[in-house]
């Protein structure tokens, strides 16, 4: 299987992302992390850009031991010397000089014609060469290059002195097709080519960064550059992880291996998006946060019975804990099953089917579902008898406004499974609802305490409501949830009342039809 060496380049073109600024410790965290992950070889920055990223550099020159640690430079004589000047303390100091090669870049932005580009190439390797043995050359824009004229310049420079060719599809142009064809090519027709490595560097502008760079590696590319969590100019690069978990679950296609340490994904992948500020879509291979989450019931029923059924990756493989069984609208419930067990309660075919409608129908008013919220549900399910003979509470009605009165609307069942509906009034909407209660169920209510609090945060949380009633002389506690404040209210009440008559010494009233 042959070996892939990887150029990570997140702490250069990564930082080169619209709005991303790393201070010196903060690149030398992700440099350290990114050495644990495995890679061969890291740009640390671009020396001669800024005095701090000269620094950061050095810094990161001096403490990486397992990686070689490269630096960017123009074809210009001061900003290779300055790279020297960062990386000469280097274990294995590296140059990485690039300059542009396609008609565009060319006439346009170096207003140079081709022939002195080729010289100005070769003398500044050539001079690099005095100071660091290992030269990457970058022919910037080379997708968009003449490829005749790619070849000359790559010839020259390799007797130059170069030691890697990098063939960068600069901006995200290329198709893997093309991609590939250009490796071939350069194989083909560079006759010191077997003097270097060749480079793929991609950008992802047409979303085929890595299927580009995996193009490269088919027809000759021996090492592969790319940033964490695919950041980097406007689209950003090859994402290094996808790339490198793309070959291992597709040896069967791909037969290439990198040293990368797979399970360091996650950390890497957490650190830089944190440090970066770039923010993980949640749909990201590999590392996005659904990238093993499950909320379709069919699915999920899958997962349970097995995980291949839905996963082609393991989240152990990149470094994450567990697969997540997200309970949602899409949820079955095996699932709910599942999870309700995993928060360590055991029910009966009845509690659950009845746990599991109330979970649904939360479901059609609350986007995400909280294990919160679910120890709300299934507390108040679990406690509360589904055979006794209870009130229950049919559908209720508020009418409030600032200058009217309070009135509640009530339709329940009393115990006797006989339909009762009344409105009453009341100072505010829960007086009015606690008052319109009492009357319906013929009984002496005072009510002694009433907090509320909500479950979890969000305006979409789950209003929980405490009350204490004397009914008949006998104190009772109650409970109840729902997402409206009003309903959770009406719910407290219903299941303080319902709780005295499940005491086995309290004898019900005699319940009349209204
Ligand atoms: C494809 C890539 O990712 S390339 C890397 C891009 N990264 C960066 O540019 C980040 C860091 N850059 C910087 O801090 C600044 O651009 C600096 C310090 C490098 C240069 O700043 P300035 O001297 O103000 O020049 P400015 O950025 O405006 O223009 C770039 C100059 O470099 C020239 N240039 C561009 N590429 C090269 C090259 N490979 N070799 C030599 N000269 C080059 C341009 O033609 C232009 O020259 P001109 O001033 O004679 O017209
Ligand atoms: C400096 C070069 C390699 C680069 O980042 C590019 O061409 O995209
Ligand atoms: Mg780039």
């Amino acid at each position: 299987m042959a070996r892939i060496k990887v150029f990570d380049t997140t702490l250069r073109d990564g930082e080169q992302s619209p709005g991303v600024n790393l201070n010196q410790l903060e690149k030398i965290e992700i440099a350290k992390q990114l050495e644990r992950f495995g890679v061969d070889r890291m740009e640390a920055g671009f020396p001669a850009s800024s005095q701090s990223e000269f620094e950061s550099v050095k810094a990161i020159a001096k403490t990486i031991q397992n990686a070689s640690v490269t630096g960017l430079a123009r074809a210009k004589k001061s900003d290779i010397d300055c790279a020297w000047e960062a990386l000469q303390y280097a274990k294995e100091p590296r140059l990485h000089i690039f300059l542009a090669t396609s008609p565009i870049h060319m006439q346009h932005k170096l207003q140079m014609s081709p022939e002195k580009v080729i010289e100005t190439a070769c003398d500044m390797v050539a001079y690099a060469k005095e100071k660091f043995q290992q030269i990457e050359f970058s022919a910037e824009d080379a997708s968009r290059s003449d490829l005749a004229f790619l070849a000359e310049i790559t010839e020259k420079v390799i007797d130059a002195g170069a030691t890697v060719i990098n063939l960068p599809d600069t901006v995200g142009y290329t198709t893997p097709a093309e991609y590939g064809a250009l490796f071939r090519y350069m194989k083909e027709n560079v006759p010191n080519i077997h003097q270097v490595s060749l480079s793929a560097h991609c950008h992802d502008d047409l979303g085929m960064a890595v299927a580009n760079t995996i193009a490269a590696i088919e027809n000759g590319a021996t090492q592969i550059e790319g940033t964490i969590n695919g950041i980097g100019e406007r689209a950003g690069n090859a994402s290094l992880e996808e790339i490198a978990v793309a070959l291992t679950i597709r040896n069967n296609v791909y037969p290439y291996h990198t040293n990368l340490v797979l399970n360091e994904i996650k950390r890497t992948s957490d650190l830089v998006s944190k440090l970066t500020g770039m923010v993980v879509p949640a749909n990201k291979a590999v590392i996005g946060k659904n990238a093993f989450a499950h909320e379709s019931g069919i699915h999920q029923d899958g997962m349970l019975k097995n995980a291949s059924t839905y996963e082609i990756i393991t989240p152990e493989m990149v470094g994450i804990h567990e697969s997540d069984l997200v309970l949602g609208k899409h949820s079955g419930k095996h699932a709910f099953s599942n999870h309700v067990q995993s928060l360590g309660y055991t029910l009966s075919e009845e509690k659950l089917t009845e746990a599991f409608q109330a979970f649904k129908s939360l479901t059609d008013c609350k986007k995400e579902i909280t294990d919160e919220d679910l120890f709300t549900l299934l507390t108040d399910v679990q406690t509360v008898s589904t055979r006794a003979p209870k009130y229950t509470l049919q559908s209720f009605q508020v009418q409030y406004g600032s200058t009217n009165i309070p009135t509640a609307t009530i339709a329940m069942k009393n115990p006797n499974g006989e339909y009762l509906e009344m409105a009453g009034t009341g100072k505010g909407s829960v007086e009015a609802i606690y008052n319109t209660l009492e009357a319906l169920m013929h009984e002496d209510i005072q009510l002694e305490d009433y907090r509320i609090n909500s479950v979890g945060a969000g305006r979409d949380a789950l209003a929980e409501v405490h009350i204490r009633l004397k009914v008949n002389g006998y104190t009772m506690n109650g409970r109840g949830s729902a997402q409206d404040v009003l309903e959770a209210s009406a719910h407290a009440f219903i299941n303080s009342v319902n709780r005295v008559f499940m005491q086995p010494n309290l004898k019900q009233k005699q319940h009349a039809q209204m």
